[in-house]
């Protein structure tokens, strides 16, 4: 039995101010900070083995925090970011090859990033619903299939979560280790929808709260067994 922790990033600038942020990346504000803060403590009576954050630097200022806030987690090993581990021209982080025993790996990538939010991106979300209309501007934001103007729908960015996840991410969990996932309100969504088999109207309903961990119990058979919310 391993474990999977997912948590979104913390509040962001423009969590704060209202705009749609998708791929623009934009940081922690001082609240998403302590909000990582509060889950480094929440996550303390666990062991974590191995990190993936998406490449947007909300998610890694998340994950980094809560690696390195809290010694019990990482039973004293430091977090190092593997950027590009996936490049076959990547030439290794300095000819260094890792040492488990003393370094919990963090792996990057892009297909964790947000829902590219296209057109919408650096709009303010009410000013977006006074200009189109709630319903229209609710489908962008939370239907399966309708595409926000220019970007990707919840089906376009499970098709690159969910891959990512069963390639990359549930290997780690065959293999034993306890992962933690650093991500987004959309592509978390979708891998939620995955694991907790919910269909397009449950997804449509489902909502993240920033910094708040999830704690998946995985079986030998790949199954989720049991889900707590660290709130
Ligand atoms: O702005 C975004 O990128 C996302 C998450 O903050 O917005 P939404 O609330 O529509 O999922």
């Amino acid at each position: 039995m391993t474990k999977l922790f997912l948590v979104r990033h913390g509040q962001s600038t423009w969590n704060a101010a209202n705009r749609f942020s998708g791929w623009v990346d934009v940081p922690l504000n001082k609240k998403g900070r302590q909000e990582a803060f509060q889950a480094a403590h929440k996550l303390s009576s666990y062991q974590i083995d191995v990190g993936f954050t998406s490449l947007l630097v909300r998610a890694i200022e998340t994950i980094a925090i809560c690696l390195t806030e809290c010694e019990q987690v990482c039973g004293g090993r430091s977090p190092v970011f593997k950027h590009d581990a996936d490049d076959p021209n990547w030439k290794g982080w300095d000819n260094y090859e890792g040492d488990h025993s003393q370094e919990i790996p963090i792996f990057t990538s892009r297909d964790l990033d947000e829902r590219y939010y296209g057109n919408l991106q650096g709009l303010n979300k009410t000013e977006t619903v006074q200009k189109f209309g709630k319903d229209i501007v609710h489908q962008w934001r939370r239907s399966f299939v309708t595409r926000p103007p220019g970007g990707e729908s919840l089906a376009d960015t499970a098709a690159r979560t969910i891959p990512f996840f069963g390639d990359r991410i549930m290997k780690h969990l065959r293999d034993g280790d306890n992962v933690l996932v650093s991500a987004h309100g959309n592509s978390l969504r979708s891998i939620i929808m995955y694991l907790d088999h919910l269909d397009e109207q449950e997804v449509a309903n489902l909502e993240l709260v920033t910094g708040i961990p999830i704690v998946y119990d995985i079986n030998a058979e790949e199954k989720v067994t049991s889900k707590i919310i660290l709130n």
